[in-house]
């Protein structure tokens, strides 16, 4: 049996981004299959929030190219779109490696602000949804439907009602997720999902993502020092420091390349270190 060619999503090319006279992002070029979960490491300050910012519309890149394959509009070029736009035409989405969630909001009520774009285009931005027409209503139950859906699918139905902000982090996060997912993601650009899991919270997001991705075919984007969850899910990981791709491949080819070993943990002519630094990558310590 022939197996299906995969699909590129998202290319990058030559992205090259500058502040002043500091180069966060240096020449990256990279690829972003189609319905498989790709991991973006590198040590601290090697330019992977930068990425995601160009990538979201956050910051305007100096120079380069971010194509997205889009199923129903063809070829759409990221960097040319404000961040509103990324999110509501391109479908690409993110989360923050900070919380950022409205606390004194229930869970659902995090989740149906979160699509506030289709309830604006609902009201037609007119006083519409103040008189609550038929459409605006429409919409309304309908934002409702996918989060309460969402909910459900990420086990998190009994906590709707909560206030969000009172529950443990590792809910927090995956209520997080579960707001990405409402406004329909054709990529979903997951920054530090692990970061302040416990391990057993981490074994849960491992889990997640292997649903999100394997049963729902979600193509997930994935910055992660936790190379617990890294080296586990990812199909395909590229590796940056400094701003540049310095290895791409699957974990086990990652994990092995000398070039990512020594970003992480620099050189060393020790020989027992060198075994420890190998046992880092793969997953035996967070860097
Ligand atoms: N708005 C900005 N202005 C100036 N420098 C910036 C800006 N954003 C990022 N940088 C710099 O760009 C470099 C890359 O930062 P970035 O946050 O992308 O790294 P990172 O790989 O995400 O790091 P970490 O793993 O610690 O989150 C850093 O030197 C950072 O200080």
């Amino acid at each position: 049996m022939n197996t299906p060619a995969t699909t590129t999503l998202l290319s990058v090319r030559q992205l090259t981004m500058r502040f002043g006279g500091l180069t966060a992002i240096d020449d990256l070029s990279l690829e972003v299959p189609a319905g498989k979960i790709t991991g973006i490491i590198g040590p601290n300050g090697a330019g992977k929030t930068t990425l995601f910012n160009c990538l979201t519309g956050f910051y305007k890149p100096t120079t380069g190219s971010l194509r997205l394959n889009h199923p129903r509009h063809g070829e759409i070029r990221l960097e040319t779109l404000p961040s509103h736009r990324v999110a509501r035409d391109a479908q690409v989405v993110r989360t923050f490696q900070n919380i950022r969630l409205f606390p004194k909001m229930t869970v659902l009520e995090n989740l149906i602000v979160a699509q506030h774009n289709v309830l604006q285009r609902a009201s037609k931005f007119s006083i519409a949804g103040l008189f609550n027409l038929p459409g605006y209503r429409r919409a309304e139950a309908e934002s409702i439907a996918r989060a309460a859906t969402w909910l459900r699918r990420l086990g998190l139905e009994q906590l709707a009602d909560h206030a969000a902000g009172e529950l443990p982090y590792g809910i927090q996060r995956r209520i997080e997720i579960a707001r990405a997912l409402c406004v329909d993601p054709l990529l979903l650009c997951l920054d530090e999902p692990a970061a302040g899991l416990n391990p057993r919270e981490s074994a849960e997001l491992n889990d997640l993502l292997l649903y999100l991705s394997g049963e729902l075919g979600l193509s997930i984007l994935l910055i992660e020092h936790d190379m617990s969850v890294v080296m586990r899910v990812s199909d395909h990981i590229g590796v940056i420091s400094y701003g540049r791709k310095i290895a791409e491949g699957t974990p086990e080819q990652v994990k092995n390349d000398p070039q990512v070993i020594k970003a992480y943990l620099g050189e060393d002519d020790d020989e027992d270190d060198s075994e420890q630094r190998t046992h880092a990558v793969a997953g035996g310590a967070n860097p």
